[in-house]
Order: structure tokens, then C-alpha cells, then sequence
């Protein structure tokens, strides 16, 4: 079906993960990396002497070219949009710097809830944040149909809790202090963030994006208690919210991946929360996995993994797509990329997941090759 969205960009020629996370049958299996574009790419590295981190989100035309470098590289089945979750933050009105060798650092946090009265609640995102959708359009564009596009936003309780630490942090303390001492402001900060992810990723979609993915990657600091009472019920509305924000605007059916790193407990539950497909870091194991999730999944090999000599990585990237099996499946790391890896341990996972599922589907009818 042709919906509004897709009118003014190239046909797409590679519809694998659109497919696969739906639960179509697909011909081979279809992967991506999360952090793609990024340190470990020289490329990537040359345009960053040039330009600090959040330049290059916020202009365009370097935001697409870091977007297609991995794309150049590898047989990669999808493009995710070079950006970051922080852009929310800052929409909000927080500062936000991102510092060599430390990562993103917040000059002024949250530190009690009254200081939520500085953040901007009724910030207009399709304004505020109109960079990253032109990004978007134009990476759509540049990608002449080659594979899609995804877009993606951090999940709440992840936002606040980099919004409270002002920064990243081993334990989330001080975010989860504000759980168990604050939990009315914490459902009110909660609250607004969900607002604006999802008109942010409403607005994603109108701008090209044809995949989302919501990262709730500190969800590792929540156990089952805590996930159920402030992410899971967010994780839900969000995707009810964008699935019939981009219903009402005419721009059809768009895939979402929800991945809660951390969240082992609660795969069941997210498979039930609204997604298309759930995310999985490599803690999981792929057949409990399949027992507990009905719907696509996605992952999950340790990213460490990449470290290995090339035939470890074949043997270890050929038992995780026989493993999860061909249908119903998206291959990833089962977290970002580090910077240190060597570019071409990116080639033998990518192609390995290419060549094994294409073995094992023209073994037979790719149902019965499930779960073996
Ligand atoms: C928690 C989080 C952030 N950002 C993101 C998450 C969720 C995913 C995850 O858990 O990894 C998401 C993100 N960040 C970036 C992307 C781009 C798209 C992609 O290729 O996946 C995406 C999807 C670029 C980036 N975001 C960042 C870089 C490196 C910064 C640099 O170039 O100096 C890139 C390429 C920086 C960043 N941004 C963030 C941190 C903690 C850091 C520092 C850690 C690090 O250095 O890797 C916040």
C-alpha cells in the first residue's frame, strides 16, 4: 500500500526489517547494529575533528552523511538517523554538552522536583526539534530507497534519569531516589516527557522515518517492581499514542521496536505493550526469549563479541540466527557498538547473518526451521 509518507521519496528496494517486524516471511534475515554510525568508523572520526557532536546533529547535511556512512560500508537492511535522546532535554530548555572521553554532561540537572518548573512543558516539537526531522527527510532522500529509515527517541524514565544524574551513571541513584522519595514528581516528569516523545516521533514519521525504535536503556537499574510502575505504563502509551497520532495523519503503518535493556523480567510483558517488535540485550538467552515473546524480537549478541578472531564470530553469529530461528527476527548487537571496534568485525557479523539464514531458509519452509 503507498501512504501519504512514502509520495515524495524513492521507492524502497530492501523491505527486510519492515517485513520481519511485522511477521511477514522474509528471504533472508535482516540486520542493523545499533550505534552504526559512529566512533568505530574512521570516516566518522574525520567529520568529528571538524564539528562537535551536537553540530552535527543539528545541521542536516552532516546529520545524513554520518547517517549513510555504515550504509556505504555494509549490506546493512536499514539506516537509523544520526542524532541522540538528549535532543529532548534539550528541547525542554536543559543544557546539555557532549564531552570527549566522559559523554553527555548537564551543567544544571534536576535536582528536586521544583526545579521541573524550568523545563519549557508546553514546548512546540515540531518547531523546537525541526533540525532532526529535516535530517531525516533529507537522509530519506539521499538513501534513493536503498533501505529504510529508522527514527528513534529515548523512553522516558531513560530521559529523566540522564535529566536528574546529569550525565550518565553506574547506578542512577539519584534518578531513583526520586522514585521511592518523590514518586508524584517523578509520574509528573514522566508525564510531560511522554507527551513530547510522542509527538516527537509522530512527527518523525511525517518527516520519512520508517521504523521508531524507543530506547529505555536504563531500565537496568529497575527491577520488576519498579519497571512495571514507572517505564512500562510509559512504553505503552507511547506506542497506543503514536500509532494513532500517525493513523489520524494519514502516514499508515509504521513498525515500533521497544528496547528496554535490562528488562529480562518483563519480555512478556512488553511483547503485550503495543510494539511490533521487542528488543533484546545479550543477557537474554534466544530461546527463553521466543518462550516468553510472541511477537518479533530483536538482537542480541554481546557487542564484546566483536572483539573475537573471525571464525569465533562466525561460529558465535551462525548460533544466535539458529537460535532465534529465520521468522519473527531482526538481528542486532544486543546494545551499541564501541568505539574500538574494528570496522571489519561489523562486515563478518552482517554478512554471516545474510549467509546462515539464507542457508536455512533454502533448507525448506522457513516455519519449520523455527526454534531449532
Ligand atoms: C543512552 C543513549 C544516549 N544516546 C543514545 C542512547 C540510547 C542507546 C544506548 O543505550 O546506547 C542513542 C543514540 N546515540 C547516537 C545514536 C545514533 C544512531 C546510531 O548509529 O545508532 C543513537 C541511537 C549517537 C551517539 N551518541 C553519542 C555518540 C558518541 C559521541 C561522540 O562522537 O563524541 C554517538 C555517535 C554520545 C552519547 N549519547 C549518550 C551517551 C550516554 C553518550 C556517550 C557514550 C558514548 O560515548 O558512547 C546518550
Amino acid at each position: 500500500m503507498v501512504h501519504l509518507s512514502d509520495m515524495a521519496f524513492p521507492p524502497l528496494k530492501n523491505d527486510l526489517i519492515i517485513r520481519a517486524a511485522f511477521g511477514e516471511v522474509v528471504e533472508r534475515v535482516p540486520v542493523w547494529i545499533m550505534r552504526q554510525a559512529g566512533r568505530y568508523l574512521p570516516e566518522f572520526r574525520e567529520e568529528r575533528k571538524k564539528h562537535d557532536f551536537f553540530t552535527i546533529c543539528q545541521t542536516p547535511e552532516l546529520a545524513c552523511e554520518v547517517t549513510l556512512q555504515p550504509i556505504r560500508r555494509f549490506d546493512l537492511d536499514a539506516a537509523i538517523i544520526f542524532s541522540d535522546i538528549l535532543v529532548i532535554p534539550q528541547a525542554l530548555g536543559m543544557e546539555v554538552l557532549m564531552k570527549t572521553g566522559i559523554g553527555p554532561v548537564f551543567p544544571e540537572p534536576l535536582v528536586h522536583p521544583a526545579d521541573m518548573d524550568k523545563l519549557d512543558a508546553n514546548v512546540d516539537v515540531s518547531t523546537k526539534l525541526k533540525y532532526v526531522y529535516e535530517a531525516i527527510t533529507l537522509t530519506r532522500q539521499k538513501l534513493e530507497g536503498k533501505v529504510p529509515l529508522i527514527g528513534f527517541s529515548g523512553a522516558p524514565y531513560t530521559l529523566m534519569g540522564y535529566m536528574i544524574e546529569g550525565g550518565g551513571s553506574k547506578t542512577m541513584s539519584k534518578a531513583k531516589k526520586w522514585l521511592y522519595t518523590q514518586p508524584e514528581a517523578s509520574h509528573k516528569l514522566l508525564k510531560l516527557l511522554t507527551k513530547v516523545i510522542i509527538a516527537y516521533l509522530i512527527e518523525q514519521v511525517a518527516a520519512g522515518a520508517q521504523l521508531l525504535q524507543v530506547f529505555e536503556s536504563s531500565a537496568e537499574h529497575l527491577g520488576p517492581a519498579l519497571f512495571e510502575k514507572y517505564s512500562l505504563p510509559y512504553l505503552e502509551e507511547i506506542a497506543a499514542g503514536v500509532k494513532q497520532g500517525i493513523t489520524e495523519r494519514g502516514l499508515g503503518d509504521v513498525p515500533l521496536i521497544v528496547f528496554a535493556k535490562g528488562a529480562y523480567h518483563s519480555i512478556s510483558k512488553l511483547s503485550y505493550a503495543g510494539y511490533n517488535v521487542v528488543g533484546l540485550d545479550w543477557t537474554v538467552d534466544p530461546n527463553i526469549a521466543r518462550d516468553f515473546c510472541h511477537i518479533a524480537v530483536q538482537g542480541n549478541l554481546d557487542p564484546c563479541a566483536l572483539y573475537s578472531p573471525k571464525e569465533d564470530l562466525i561460529e558465535k553469529t551462525t548460533e544466535m540466527v539458529r537460535q532465534f530461528g529465520v521468522r519473527n527476527y531482526i538481528a542486532n548487537l544486543g546494545h551499541g557498538i564501541y568505539p574500538d571496534m574494528d570496522p571489519e568485525s561489523v562486515r563478518t557479523f552482517v554478512d554471516t547473518v545474510h549467509s546462515v539464514s539464507e542457508e536455512i531458509m533454502k533448507k525448506g519452509d522457513p516455519y519449520s526451521q523455527l526454534y531449532t
